[in-house]
């Protein structure tokens, strides 16, 4: 669950009937089923799940796996399981994955020992991630090695502790308020955000974590002004933006300088360029990497953002490491000075490239979904900002204490509500390496399982009205009722040894971009009326297929005027 930072204090704000609606449709207890025979008689044998009717969609001749398993549709696929588990009141399915059995998983105890039994339930070493060798080399996601990846989870670990967090609060807010300048700037045009939501997740890991300033926001808004090449590629003819960097506790230095001509590096864009032949490296086990659609800006992408990691590295030793520096970048190197053999030139290249992954899609797709939302529902919207300026005030919100921006009970569950119905990372896969009863079935060893957030977070028995997007079902007045469900039933940034290191951080992350965007703006769905529901599509993590494209405009009320900053 996305919760506040452990030490944080919780207000509750919104008014007393906020979460009425929620609680009349609250959990009526239900008879846990999970696979079909076990809803008839009680304890039954281990059942085989039966198989999913076959699916009308696409079928490619000759790639089994690319054909029956159609990764550009799994969103689809991840609605079609959901759905049948649902229909047929079972918790585990069976489906045909390179002639090898492998089973989709959605009770909420089997998919956390899948995930938490990592002995049990590896990731597997030669599929999957693992593939993804070349780009990530052995950084904290796809390390194998359970020893390895313990050892160097402790390097990484201070860097996420909530005190070095909160610390990162005002790069969080400075970041939200170029993004706000911009929108703010462009004249109430329509706009896909989406793109613009990935720079500014990429700018506040730069700043935070690395000390370092990609300038992701500032170079779409000089393509926006027609000033420089690059940017998203978005229409529209003004914008000026700003390029202010904030800084995460650490001297920030510049991605322009290190990209030698003055110009900035667009990592955004080599990360496009990775992404198409990544999904099909992981997805088609055993095509041959040569004949991975796009490998060559697979490869282009990888050594562009390898060139960037080179000058930070460099520039950061030259400068040397002060003693205050909090961020993951300081840890690394202080390892590596005080003589940690795990941490050589190759895993600090890993880790930086890991990060530069991990932490930016993931969060960018929940805050551009989170907008899209809150866009098509005005009366929730107007809650949301009224509740961002009672917690902001009306001052700069880079100066404003970590704990402000965790008294925002509506936003903060306008965020959970995100990341439950659309999770950035919607199923996990490992192997199973002894027969296990996972979902009420049994699972021999050897096939894949598919632990599936996507279905667990839309679990009848657990989250009344579970397809509605409802913020407030999150509010602390429900808490009693949402408790025992969504600590079971609610894994968006996965759990055990190797759930998201960074999950407080984009916790606090989400809330404070939400909040300093929202104090400023209001968004209008594209199109006006109700806006057109979310369509999305896996681009390595979760994105949206068509964008995300919304109105926003400078509120009359103009909290945190940008000349405060
Ligand atoms: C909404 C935002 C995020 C979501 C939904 C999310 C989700 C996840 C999930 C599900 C995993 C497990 C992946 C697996 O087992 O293969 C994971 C791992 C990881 N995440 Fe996140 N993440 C988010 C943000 C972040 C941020 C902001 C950072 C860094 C600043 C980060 C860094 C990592 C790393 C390094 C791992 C690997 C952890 C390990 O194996 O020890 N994530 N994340």
């Amino acid at each position: 669950m996305m919760r506040s930072l452990p030490s944080g204090p919780q207000r509750v704000l919104g008014s007393p009937r906020d979460g009425a609606a929620y609680r009349r449709a609250a959990p009526r207890p239900q008879p846990r089923r999970r696979c079909a025979a076990r809803a008839a008689a009680a304890p039954p044998p281990p059942q085989q799940p039966p198989q999913p009717r076959p699916p009308a969609p696409q079928q490619a001749p000759g790639l089994p796996f690319l054909g029956s398993f159609s990764f550009f549709n799994l969103p689809q696929r991840y609605a079609l399981w959901a759905q049948l588990m649902r229909e047929r009141g079972i918790d585990a399915m069976q489906i045909e994955l390179l002639g090898r059995k492998a089973y989709v998983i959605r009770s909420p105890e089997s998919v956390g020992r899948i995930i938490r039994q990592t002995d049990k339930f590896p990731k597997s070493k030669t599929e999957g991630l693992s593939r993804l060798e070349e780009w990530l080399g052995d950084g904290l996601v796809t390390q194998a090695s359970p020893e390895l990846h313990a050892a160097m989870r402790d390097v990484l670990a201070p860097a996420f502790k909530a005190a070095s967090i909160k610390g990162f609060v005002p790069a969080f807010a400075k970041s939200g308020e170029e993004v706000a300048d911009f929108l703010a700037s462009l004249g109430g045009r329509e706009y896909d955000i989406e793109p613009l939501c990935r720079r500014v997740t990429l700018d506040v890991i730069g700043r935070t974590m690395f000390g370092f300033d990609f300038g992701a926001v500032a170079l779409e808004a000089a393509a926006a002004a027609g000033t420089t090449e690059g940017g998203s590629g978005n229409s529209s003819s003004s914008g000026s933006g700003s390029s202010s960097s904030g800084n995460g506790g650490s001297s920030t230095s510049s991605n322009s300088s290190s990209s030698g001509g003055g110009g900035k590096v667009d990592v955004v864009g080599a990360l496009d360029g990775i992404f198409g032949a990544a999904v099909v490296l992981m997805a088609a086990g055993a095509l041959p990497t040569a004949l991975v659609p796009g490998i060559q800006a697979y490869r282009r992408g990888i050594s562009t953002i390898d060139g960037v990691i080179d000058s930070m590295l460099r520039e950061r030793r030259e400068k040397g490491l002060k003693e205050e520096d909090t961020d993951l970048l300081s840890f690394m190197l202080r390892a590596q000075q005080q003589g940690n053999a795990l941490v050589t030139d190759k895993q600090l290249r890993d880790e930086l490239q890991t990060m530069v992954l991990a932490g930016s899609d993931t969060t960018a797709g929940t805050l551009a979904f989170a907008l899209h939302e809150l866009a098509a529902r005005p009366q929730l919207l107007a809650r949301c900002q009224a509740e961002a300026d009672a917690a902001l005030g009306d001052g700069p919100a880079g100066a404003l204490p970590a704990e402000a921006f965790q008294r925002l009970a509506l936003i903060s569950g306008a965020a959970n509500e995100t990341l439950r119905l659309h999770s950035a990372v919607p199923m996990l896969t490992r192997v199973c390496l002894e027969e296990s009863v996972l979902g009420g079935c049994t699972v021999p060893a050897g096939a894949y399982v598919f632990a599936s957030f996507h279905a667990l977070h839309r679990h009848e028995a657990h989250w009344p009205r579970a397809d509605e997007w409802l913020p407030e079902r999150w509010l602390p007045q429900n808490a009693a009722e949402l408790a025992p469900h969504a600590d079971v039933a609610f894994l968006p940034f996965s759990s055990g040894p190797r759930a998201c290191i960074g999950r407080f951080f984009a916790g606090l992350e989400l809330s404070v971009l939400l909040a300093v965007l929202l104090r400023r703006l209001d968004f209008f769905p594209a199109g006006g009326g109700g806006g057109a529901p979310l369509r999305t599509r896996q681009k390595f993590t979760l994105a949206s297929a068509d964008g995300v494209r919304v109105v926003a405009r400078p509120r009359a009320r103009g909290g945190g005027a940008p000349a405060a900053r």
